[in-house]
């Protein structure tokens, strides 16, 4: 009985201390609950906290509430390029040669990437220049410009021969694929092979090469494509200025394309072909002439 009675009030004490207890853990969830509705901005302005690094915390959390995010900044730097595009393209003839510039290396990126795994099928190969070749011929009616041949016959339709031939402009190639004839194969600067997917392009073509800044090295490359020459049954395009040169006159021609043509000289001729209006300016029309064969042999 006693045993009964002293346990009664130990129990109620009991309960009485679960209920507070759990009226104490309400509370804080509560509290924690209101603390995390609260914004990060509203929680630095509310407590601040003994330690100077959470303080800092806060305060950049709090600037960050200032910044839109990446998404419409993105969206006005969008709309700033639709308004200042059209306003250079219109206003600056130089920008707008930029970006037709800047679109024709881009495409010529495009198209390479696409002609690569149809090239790699037969490997590095000279046959594969027709493919090039078909895939660039539709650039010039991008930029309207209307291309005239003349002269095309003296190209000898089988043996092998050098064609020479001035360089004004990147742009060249479209005129030099209007005419290029089967198996012929260029002689271009060595940093051309790094330029991306038309480096590897032109190497699985067989584009020749060469380390203009080594002449040694390029006189042996040179003396190996005579061979191949005479060998394979291939022509090869030289731009014998060594470089571009816009403006109109000629530079003096480097003598490699006339080694080459002495080294192979049981068969090659040089075939002269000369663009006579440069393309540079990326409209109008583009005259090709391929004269006949040079008379004099080595
Ligand atoms: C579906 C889409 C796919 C898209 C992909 C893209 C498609 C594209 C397709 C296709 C693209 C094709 C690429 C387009 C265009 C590229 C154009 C260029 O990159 S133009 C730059 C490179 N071309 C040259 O440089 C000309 C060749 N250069 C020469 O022949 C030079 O003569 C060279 C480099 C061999 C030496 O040049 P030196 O600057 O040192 O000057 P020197 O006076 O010519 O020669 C020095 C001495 O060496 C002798 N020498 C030269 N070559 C020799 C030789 N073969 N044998 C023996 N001696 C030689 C010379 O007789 C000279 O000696 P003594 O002064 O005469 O005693
Ligand atoms: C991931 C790498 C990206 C690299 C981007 C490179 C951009 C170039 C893009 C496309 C190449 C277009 C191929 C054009 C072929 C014409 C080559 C040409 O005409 O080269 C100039 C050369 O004859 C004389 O060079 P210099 O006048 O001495 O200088």
């Amino acid at each position: 009985m006693g045993k009964g009675r002293n346990t009664a009030p130990r129990d109620t004490q009991a309960v009485c201390a679960e209920r507070e207890l759990e009226e104490k853990k309400d509370a804080a969830g509560a509290r924690e609950g209101q603390r995390r509705r609260q914004s990060p901005a509203e929680r630095s302005r509310g407590g601040a906290t003994k330690s100077p690094l959470v303080d800092a915390a806060k305060r950049c959390v709090a600037r960050m509430e200032l910044w839109p995010g990446i998404w419409p900044v993105l969206l006005l730097l969008f709309l700033l390029l639709l308004f200042l595009l059209p306003t250079l393209w219109f206003c600056s003839p130089s920008a707008k040669y930029f970006f037709k510039m800047a679109f024709y290396n881009g495409w010529i990126l495009f198209l390479a990437v696409l002609a690569i795994p149809v090239c790699a099928v037969r490997g590095r190969n000279v046959e594969n220049m027709k493919i090039l070749r078909l895939m660039l011929l539709h650039i010039k009616y991008l930029y309207g410009i209307r291309v005239e041949v003349r002269g095309a016959h003296h190209f000898p339709p089988s043996q092998p021969y050098v064609v020479v031939s001035n360089h004004q402009s990147s742009l060249d190639l479209l005129g030099m694929m209007e005419v290029l004839p089967g198996r012929c194969v260029p002689i271009a600067k060595r940093e051309l092979l790094w330029a991306g997917s038309a480096g590897l392009a032109c190497w699985l073509a067989g584009v020749i090469f060469i380390d203009r800044k080594r002449t040694g090295d390029a006189i042996s490359v040179m003396s190996e494509v005579a061979q191949t020459l005479l060998t394979q049954d291939v022509r090869v395009w030289v731009f014998p200025e060594g470089t571009r040169n816009h403006n109109g006159s000629m530079l003096p021609f480097k003598r490699g394309a006339f080694h080459l043509a002495v080294q192979a000289q049981s068969c090659p001729p040089i075939k002269t072909s000369i663009a006579r209006r440069s393309v540079a300016s990326l409209r109008g029309d583009v005259r090709y002439g391929c004269c006949p064969q040079c008379p004099q042999k080595g």
